[in-house]
């Protein structure tokens, strides 16, 4: 796996995003990942679930499934995404959260539909959205919920991505790092906010971004990255957020249900 020294880091993956986009299309074309999408299993309803947790004053996990990073190397050798996935829902997490990216994160397609089949929780595709072809393909393999990071996209791309994905029949979950990106996102339809704590151009982690921006309202937050403990979600639900993305923490345990479900009591 590639290393990432670039200062940056968001901006090299999303190139290396669409040139990747461009080889696959030549296989198989928008046309064919539509149709695929369209005969894909129905969505799970990813937003729902998470709204449903929280209606039972439950918070709200989404875990994540995530081999490998830019920032850490090399997380987990014993990678099997289908166990993990039952470890998770037998854990208590809401929903899943899964890296198809490749080249950075060692992340698959194939993960996504393994991770899908062995659990009944909706998936968030999480890769780096900047085509409509990726999205149609993540509908194609059967995601719920696809990412769509402000910071590396446009006013207009995020909105026309957005209106695709929902056309698509997938829930959207916007994600934002500073206040800038955050009044951007209030553009978009979507109630699902993710609050990035790492800093994708520098891979900086700090939970401070979480608490500088939990008095958005009328959105769900969610809070992003670098998360450990009971005490750091208790801290974030006196602030008002509910619902929490966490994937390296919970990855590096032997046993994940075991670890999930410790985080959550
Ligand atoms: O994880 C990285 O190093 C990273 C680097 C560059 C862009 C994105 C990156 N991570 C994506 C994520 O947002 C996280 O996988 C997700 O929030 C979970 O974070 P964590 O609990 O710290 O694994």
């Amino acid at each position: 796996m590639e290393s990432l020294s670039m200062t940056d880091t968001l901006t090299t993956i999303c190139a290396n995003s669409r040139a990747h986009v461009a080889m696959r299309s030549e296989k198989h074309s928008l046309a064919d990942r539509e149709a695929a999408a369209a005969a894909a299993s129905p969505p799970r309803g990813f937003i729902a679930a998470i709204h449903a947790a929280h209606a039972r004053e439950d918070k709200a996990l989404i875990a994540e499934i995530k081999k490998a990073s830019p920032s850490k190397g090399l997380i987990r050798k014993d990678f099997h995404p289908a166990a993990i996935a039952r470890a998770y829902q037998a854990g208590g997490a809401t929903c899943l959260s899964v890296l198809t990216e490749e080249r950075w994160f060692l992340g698959a397609d194939n993960y996504l539909i393994e991770a899908r089949a062995a659990c009944t929780l909706p998936v968030l595709a999480k890769d780096f959205f900047v085509t409509r072809w990726q999205i149609a393909n993540a509908r194609a393999i059967g995601a719920d919920c696809i990412l769509l990071i402000m910071a590396a996209l446009s006013d207009a791309e995020a909105i026309d991505l957005e209106a695709y994905a929902h056309s698509l029949g997938l829930d959207v979950l916007v994600e934002v790092h500073d206040a800038a990106e955050r009044d951007r996102a209030l553009q978009l339809k979507t109630p699902l906010l993710g609050i990035n704590n790492r800093n994708l151009k520098t891979l900086n982690v700090d939970l401070v971004t979480s608490f500088e921006l939990a008095d958005t309202p009328g959105r769900t937050l969610v809070a992003e990255s670098g998360l450990s403990g009971p005490a750091e979600l208790a801290a974030l639900q006196a602030r008002g957020i509910n619902t929490f993305l966490i994937g390296e923490s919970l990855m590096r345990h032997s046993d994940v249900e075991a670890a999930t479900r410790a985080l959550l009591a």
